[in-house]
């Protein structure tokens, strides 16, 4: 295992402030693009990303009738980025057309496809959220297994879960389906909304792929120091 597998999420409002933590942080080699920087810079953060040779997770989190995702999506493969989210919870005939769609729109811009990988219930949805917001007559272990199963069988690459389903995943979905998991958080870390999380060192035992964390590191004092501190829980160094 190496820091590579550490996914810090650039979750800052402009250019500049991302840049200027790119720069906190020349030790992240991976970085997350999401909803708000996105929306914020357009594609420009993506080539800032890519003329530093960051591995880039773009983290938009499509969700939309099959037509709409598919037009996003390929669209999105055309950047070259790593790794792309849609919802699970579109359903089986958009995540199907999703993964065709990655491929059309990678190989019309003549780059590799992302990884496409799917949420299966955001990590910041307790059991009774779902049960009582949401009105959804499963166990939330069961629901979040049945999304990334109907992820794997539409052909998709992987699944963000949290690190409380890892281990459930990794066993039904098999070694090469991708589990990517956010709302991790080191014990000294405030949790703030994120409400399934484990430790680093836990979610990489139960299986994950790949971690993403965010403010325990961008929103500590010293950044650096809470990276290398991760880094040195996790036996990294
Ligand atoms: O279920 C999900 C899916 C995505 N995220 C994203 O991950 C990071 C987590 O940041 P923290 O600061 O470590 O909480 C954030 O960008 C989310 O949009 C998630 O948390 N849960």
């Amino acid at each position: 295992m190496n820091d590579e597998k550490i996914i810090v999420p650039l979750d800052v409002s402009d250019l500049e402030s991302a840049i200027a933590l790119m720069d906190q942080l020349p030790q992240v080699s991976f970085w997350k693009v999401g909803l708000e920087l996105f929306t914020s810079t357009g594609p420009a953060i993506l080539d800032v990303l890519k003329s530093r040779q960051k591995r880039i997770f773009l983290d938009l989190k499509f969700h939309d009738i099959p037509n709409t995702v598919a037009g996003a999506c390929r669209a999105a493969a055309g950047y070259g980025v790593d790794l792309l989210t849609i919802h699970a919870t579109c359903g089986k005939d958009c995540l199907k057309a999703a993964v065709e769609a990655v491929q059309v729109g990678a190989e019309k811009a003549g780059t590799k496809p992302p990884n496409l990988i799917a949420i299966t219930l955001l990590t910041s949805i307790s059991a009774r959220d779902l049960a009582f917001d949401l009105k959804i007559p499963l166990e939330l272990p069961e629901f979040a297994l049945e999304m990334a199963l109907l992820s794997k069988n539409a052909g998709l690459n992987g699944a963000v879960c949290s690190p409380q389903e890892v281990a459930q995943l990794r066993d039904s979905c098999g070694k090469d389906f991708l589990l990517v998991c956010p709302g991790v958080r080191p014990s000294w870390a405030e949790k703030g909304d994120q409400k399934r999380s484990l430790t680093p060192s836990q979610a990489f035992q139960a299986g994950a792929d790949f971690l993403v964390i965010g403010r325990p590191i961008t929103a500590a004092a010293d950044p650096v120091l809470a990276w290398d501190k991760i880094c040195e829980e996790l036996n990294l160094g």
